[in-house]
């Protein structure tokens, strides 16, 4: 098996000391890594992964963030089992996640608690099916190592989320990744214990592999909206068969507005804005043309609904009682699906212009009233 990286990527010999000292630890490792924006997080999280695959067969990943997350489309945290290295470091690549909830907006400003109880939640998921250790039955589950991603927003607000996340979790390792620009890079040291010292969690400072002309530790700017539409389409893209000629933006536009969408009994299914309350008599114009969770709700007013995936409502007939929604998932995935999460996710831009149609998704007849 190969774990190298990709030609664009350096890896400094202080991230390959710092992956190294986590795989060899004595329990499956679980690994936070965190520090500013575009420091490098998401990159490192691939060659880790990468490096645990070559010691054991699987290991778990659990995204937090939100807006960039690095196998689902944005405003999903989500717990993914990887079994195959990733060959390319340099992009993200959509998988199939075990587990997910669909918070439905690309950063947790607008709702930390909320945020911090999906989190909490897909946690103590991979705690039960993973972390759980049990000599007396005969047959035991074997502790998987986790990988955590968490936001770059680590100043005001951000950094008490982080801090949060840092106490609930329990990491074993904690990868702190710094840049140049001091004053945006996390304090120094165990900055989430609140005094008390705890030997038994192991930090790594590292530096940004990125560097300047003066070979300082930099920050890169991406083009975080622009990321985003790109992984919404990415996904939806999903809903054609593999080596379909789908190979620019405008075809993928035109090829959903021609799609045959699933017909949704909106009797069969609830509908629910995760963040703000939308009158009764505005539900379906809000609803018309808006990116979807496509989720299970499941019994017990403390358990959240997994998510199974998105969809596009592509029109809605209150008369015939029908949503036409467009989605990747398979039909028996979505015949499980009883409940819609609308949230703050935007449809791309470039897919509401087609040549040929007068915005698709938005023209008067796709909402019949009467
Ligand atoms: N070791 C490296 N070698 C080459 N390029 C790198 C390396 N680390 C990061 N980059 C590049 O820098 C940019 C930011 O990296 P990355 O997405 O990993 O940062 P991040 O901290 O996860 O960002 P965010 O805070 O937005 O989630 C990307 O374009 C990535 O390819």
């Amino acid at each position: 098996m190969c774990s190298s990286p990709s030609p664009d990527i350096f890896i400094p010999p202080q991230w390959s000391q710092a992956a190294n000292s986590i795989v060899s630890s004595s329990t499956p490792p679980i690994t936070l890594i965190c520090g500013a924006k575009n420091c490098g997080k998401s990159t490192f999280a691939r060659y880790l992964l990468n490096i645990l695959l070559t010691r054991c067969n699987r290991a778990a990943f659990l995204d937090t963030d939100v807006g960039q997350p690095e196998f689902t489309p944005p405003g999903f945290v989500s717990l993914t089992v990887v079994q195959k290295i990733t060959p390319d470091l340099t992009i993200p690549c959509l998988k199939t996640p075990e587990r997910s909830l669909f918070f439905g907006d690309v950063s947790s400003k607008r709702d930390p608690s909320a945020y911090l109880n999906y989190i909490h939640s897909i946690y103590d998921y991979y705690q039960r099916e993973y972390r759980t250790f049990d000599k007396g039955e005969k047959c035991y589950k074997i502790q998987m190592p986790l990988v955590v991603n968490t936001p770059g927003w680590v100043k005001g607000v951000g950094y008490d989320v982080l801090v949060d996340m840092l106490k609930y979790i329990c990491p074993t390792h904690i990868v702190k990744i710094g840049i140049s620009t001091e004053d945006q890079n996390l304090p120094a040291g165990k900055f989430w214990l609140d005094g008390e010292h705890d030997r038994s969690i192991k930090l790594l400072e590292i530096y940004s592999a990125r560097q300047d002309s003066l070979n300082r530790p930099m920050l890169v700017q991406k083009d975080a909206r622009l990321m985003r539409d790109l992984r919404i389409m990415a996904y939806f893209r999903q809903c054609f068969p593999r080596g379909s000629d789908i190979s620019t933006i405008k075809k993928l536009a035109h090829s959903l507005t021609f799609q045959c969408p699933y017909q949704v009994p909106i009797a069969s299914i609830k509908i629910r804005n995760g963040h703000r309350e939308v009158p009764r008599s505005e539900i379906f114009y809000s609803l018309n043309a808006s990116i979807v969770g496509l989720a299970v709700e499941s019994e017990g007013a403390e358990n959240l609904p997994w998510c199974l995936g998105l969809g596009i409502v592509r029109g809605i007939d209150t008369v015939k009682g029908m949503l036409y929604v467009i989605t990747p998932l398979p039909f028996g995935s979505l015949k499980k699906v009883n409940l819609l999460l609308q949230g703050y996710i935007q449809t791309p831009s470039c897919l509401l212009q087609v040549q040929g149609c007068i915005s698709p998704y938005m023209s008067t007849n796709v909402l019949t009233t009467s």
